[in-house]
């Protein structure tokens, strides 16, 4: 075969490097109605609502009917959601035995993902990307994910699955699944608390890989299956769990303040991370953590853990003094879950129970105007060359 190679020698002309932003840092990509985080005034609106008023007022469910309906439901439509999503929460025995199938030693990150996708896979109407196809989508993966968490940790401790409870609202179902007793009321309103902190926010990375899946015209239950392997991530949903990795590091109890300095002071020199610090948006604090550390703080005195306390204030104390990072969200929420009686494996599953909302919004909303996603990148590897001729013989 022969192979014509140009014969031109003119010189090679360098390519003008454009502006790159890496890790999109500061981009704004596209427009969203599903709610607003502003560093500015380090406030954060779902659907024009400040978070704080939703958490202090609404149940996690009338939050998830408003982001995907842009509206508070009304008495009438809370009534039939809640019928709804009650009849929709008992596993399906497919999906138990898939889940049965995988060890017990697998990241329970990996589990979720596994039967999101064994849902979707189940679902007759997983093509069908109507409005009214993916909210019943959205209703199922809402109702189902306190199934899929709760059941594998009970399995880890090896305990059966807890069949739901339609007489209890989302969240003391949750805990009551996971737990198999109903818990205090201080309790379920601090978890309702964290899932409504939890449930949005903007152009975060698994919503974004929700929407680069969605720009393909992919199903919904593929772009919250990617989603989900976006929030494993310790840079974003896996830093909840990887605060109480750092508490059992320093270790609770007398002398957890000493400890802390010394092992931040360690941390910082060798320039790792303290998850649960800082923030691609926020530079002056995460607008969620007053709210989510009142319900933490909340939960130290119902169980009496000043310990807990001790530890926490004087390592976010140490942050702030050596680097002026500040808590984000996962900070407070990782002990909060801890106290609740979860173990931490569980904690950013518990995440994707509550991003799910946020998530399936922004799919729907890209869905409504889409636009495929497909940024460009500069070339900086090899220039051009040439494969050699092949010699005379040479058999492909
Ligand atoms: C719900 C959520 O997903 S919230 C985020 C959860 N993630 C975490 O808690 C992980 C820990 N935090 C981080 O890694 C970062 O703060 C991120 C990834 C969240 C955001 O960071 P970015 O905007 O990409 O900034 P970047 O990572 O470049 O940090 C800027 C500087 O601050 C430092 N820094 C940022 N966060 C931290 C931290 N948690 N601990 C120590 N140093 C930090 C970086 O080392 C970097 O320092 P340098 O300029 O000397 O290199
Ligand atoms: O917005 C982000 O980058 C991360 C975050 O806090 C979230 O997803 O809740």
């Amino acid at each position: 075969m022969t192979i014509n190679q140009p014969t031109h020698t003119a010189p090679v002309q360098q390519p003008v490097v454009p502006e790159i932003h890496r890790g999109l840092a500061g981009v704004v990509a596209d427009t969203t109605a599903v709610s607003r985080v502003n560093p500015d005034s380090n406030s954060l609106l779902y659907r024009g609502y400040p978070v704080q008023e939703l958490a202090a007022q609404k149940s996690f469910e009338e939050v998830a009917y408003l982001l995907w309906h842009g509206e508070l439901p009304d008495d009438v439509q809370l009534a039939a959601f809640e019928v709804a999503e009650r009849s929709l929460r008992r596993l399906d025995h497919s999906v138990r035995r898939v889940i049965d199938e995988i060890p017990t030693s697998a990241d329970p990150m990996d589990v979720v993902r596994t039967a999101v996708s064994v849902i979707g896979a189940n679902d007759l109407s997983t093509p069908d990307s109507s409005v009214e196809a993916n909210l019943a989508k959205s209703l199922r993966l809402f109702a189902q994910l306190p199934a899929i968490v709760s059941y594998d940790q009970r399995r880890r401790h090896g305990l059966d699955l807890v069949e739901p409870r339609d007489d209890l609202g989302y969240s003391a179902n949750f805990l009551y699944m996971t737990f198999g007793e109903v818990q205090e009321v201080e309790v379920v309103e601090a978890f309702d608390v964290s899932m409504i902190m939890y449930a949005e926010h903007s152009f975060n990375a698994s919503t974004f890989t929700a929407r680069v899946i969605t720009s393909t015209l992919s199903d919904l239950y593929s772009a919250v299956t990617g989603a989900i392997g976006a929030l494993k991530g310790p840079l974003h949903g896996g830093a909840n769990e990887a605060v109480m990795h750092i508490f059992s590091e320093i270790g609770l109890g007398d002398g957890s303040a000493e400890r802390a300095e010394l092992w931040l002071e360690d941390t910082l020199a060798h320039k790792r991370k303290v998850m649960g610090f800082g923030h691609r948006v926020y530079k002056h604090g995460d607008s969620r953590v007053p709210t989510m550390h009142a319900a933490l703080l909340t939960l130290i005195d119902h169980f009496d853990r000043p310990d807990l306390l001790d530890l926490y204030e004087s390592l976010a104390d140490g942050m702030k003094t050596r680097t002026g990072i500040l808590p984000n969200l996962d900070y407070p929420a990782g002990p909060a879950y801890h106290l609740m009686g979860f173990d931490t494996a569980s904690f950013t599953p518990i995440f994707v129970a509550a991003r799910v909302t946020g998530w399936t919004a922004h799919i729907m909303e890209q869905l409504a105007a889409n636009a495929l996603i497909r940024p460009l990148s500069f070339y900086n590897g090899t220039p051009e060359r040439h494969v050699p001729p092949a010699a005379d013989g040479d058999v492909l």
